[in-house]
């Protein structure tokens, strides 16, 4: 029998659906929005929700990428991923090591790895990653990164040297998303530019015409 084919990252935006974000918002409600502007990649992330509350969310949340035709990582649990048929995880120094979440995960689903340089990069694609999520690119209010700001010139030189495709993450947001593709990234992962819009729907629909002018350098 053939092995299940691994999905394909779609180049754009790479929406984050973050439960510490507009908490007054549920995650399937988020999801909907981010997915209603035609994000087609959708990661959650669940610092502080319950484990059970979690993998309900990430049912829900992947039934509806599934049915809009996006792709729904999940952030740092191999386990939640795998109960919820997620397309795949996020992982990070602090989560499962590299080569164990892929043998958990299997051939089927994408695994992306967070890097920090080309041999971070190099090493993730040793240990079975589809893409490398590289940050900060920007400085960023989110998270307390243990690793310096990038800035978009060290971005673009380890996002030439990668061997894998690179998220860019960290302080991207509308202003600055068309220079993360410029710069040669597969995708731009977004939190709170998106999620703390007005209007998420239409931020995202924004970020990806954005990104879209950024690679074709118009
Ligand atoms: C696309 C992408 N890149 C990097 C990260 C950060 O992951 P990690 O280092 O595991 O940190 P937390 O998100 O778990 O705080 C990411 N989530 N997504
Ligand atoms: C979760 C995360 N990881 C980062 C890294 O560099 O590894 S930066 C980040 C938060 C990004 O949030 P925002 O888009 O709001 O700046
Ligand atoms: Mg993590």
């Amino acid at each position: 029998m053939n092995a299940p084919s691994r999905p394909h990252l779609p180049r754009g935006p790479y929406l984050l659906c973050d439960d510490s974000i507009r908490p007054e918002l549920s995650l399937v409600d988020k999801a909907a929005r981010l997915v209603a502007g035609g994000a087609r990649v959708v990661q959650l992330r669940m610092k502080r929700t319950p484990v059970r509350e979690a993998l309900a969310a990430a049912r829900q949340v992947v039934a509806l990428c599934r049915q809009e035709g996006a792709l729904c990582l999940v952030n740092d649990r191999v386990d939640l991923a795998l109960l919820a048929d997620a397309h795949g995880v996020h992982v990070g120094d602090e989560d499962l090591p590299a080569e164990d979440a892929r043998a958990l995960l299997g051939p089927g689903r994408l695994l992306g790895v967070t890097v920090r340089d080309g041999a971070g990069a190099r090493a993730a694609r040793a240990a079975g990653a589809d893409y490398v999520g590289l940050g900060p690119v920007f400085p960023t209010a989110t998270k307390q990164v243990p690793a310096p700001v990038l800035g978009l010139e060290a971005f673009a030189a380890v996002v030439r040297e990668s061997p894998l495709p690179v998220v860019g993450i960290g302080g991207v947001g509308l202003g600055n998303i068309a220079s993360v593709a410029a710069a040669g990234a597969r995708c731009a992962a977004v939190v709170s530019d998106a999620l703390l819009a007005a209007d998420i729907t239409e931020r995202v629909r924004q970020l990806a015409t954005a990104f879209e002018q950024g690679r074709s350098g118009a």
